[in-house]
């Protein structure tokens, strides 16, 4: 029988909490639960074999770099931080670490970034509107969306053009995103929906296993998780 993945959940909000019911059932064991005002060092962590941060654009990146400090390497699914990765990823490298970053941990999105950049580049001379739109809950503390901002940014690189992004904050909704290419005679929309937040822990946790099992230190990314495009294979994820 193999060890259960010592696994520390760093914010324990609604991922927290989804991560944390799914881990028995994935062969991880939850060795520590830090929220708001506990602190994030080497003892609070546990011994866990990687720490997973689900928090607020704040809180990801002095997490990270108390989790680097702690010597566990460490998944951030938090948003809304981006402009600080190139500072942060310079501090993975300088104290050889490990982290792994994902907007959306979820293999259809994953999917869909890749989509949408083919379909820029099939669609750049056509002249349709293109235009984004993501809705979510009214909690979400972040606009646009991280996935947005990563469906976008796919999608500008093959079409040659900015894509305005419209965000929408609404009930319960935890998270949509559509895509769509709009013409005189036709729409193309390329959506995806999440129906339920077990579809980002099950992606943190392949994350948070895939990472452990790393040993070059560094930084990575859902695409290191999941096989390259010319492979179908969905690196372990469950649709
Ligand atoms: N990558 C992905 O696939 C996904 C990413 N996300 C992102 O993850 C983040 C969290 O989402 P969600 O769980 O819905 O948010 P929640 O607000 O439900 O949970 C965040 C939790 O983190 C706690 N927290 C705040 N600051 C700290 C800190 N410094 N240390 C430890 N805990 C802290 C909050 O405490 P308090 O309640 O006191 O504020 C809360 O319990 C967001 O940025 C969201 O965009 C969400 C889903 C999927
Ligand atoms: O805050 C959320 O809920 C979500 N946040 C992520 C994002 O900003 O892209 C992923 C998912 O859409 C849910």
């Amino acid at each position: 029988m193999t060890a259960p993945l010592r696994v520390a959940l760093v914010g324990m909000g609604k991922m927290g909490r989804t991560i944390d019911a799914l881990a028995a059932e994935r062969g991880a064991e939850i060795v520590a639960r830090l929220d708001r005002d506990d602190r994030v060092d080497a003892a609070a962590l546990g011994g866990a074999d990687v720490a997973i941060d689900f928090t607020e654009p704040a809180a990801a990146v002095p997490n990270v770099r108390a989790c680097l400090a702690g010597g566990v390497p460490v998944v951030v699914g938090t948003t809304g931080w981006y402009d600080q990765l190139p500072a942060l990823e310079r501090d993975v490298r300088d104290a050889d670490g490990r982290m792994l970053w994902a907007a959306n941990f979820s293999l259809g999105v994953n999917a869909m970034i890749r989509l949408a950049a083919e379909a820029g580049r099939l669609l750049r001379d056509s002249g349709m509107d293109v235009h984004l739109v993501e809705t979510h809950h009214t909690q979400k503390k972040d606009a646009p969306s991280g996935t947005a901002i990563a469906i976008a940014r796919a999608a500008t690189a093959t079409l040659g053009r900015e894509i305005p992004t419209t965000s929408v904050r609404v009930g319960h909704v935890p998270g949509t995103h559509t895509l769509v290419f709009d013409g005189p005679f036709e729409q193309l929309r390329i959506e995806h929906d999440a129906r339920d937040r077990r579809v980002f822990a099950e992606g943190a946790l392949a994350a948070a296993r895939w990472l452990a099992a790393r040993r070059e230190p560094g930084v990575y990314t859902m695409s290191d998780v999941l096989a390259p495009a010319s492979d179908q294979s969905t690196g372990g994820l469950r649709p």
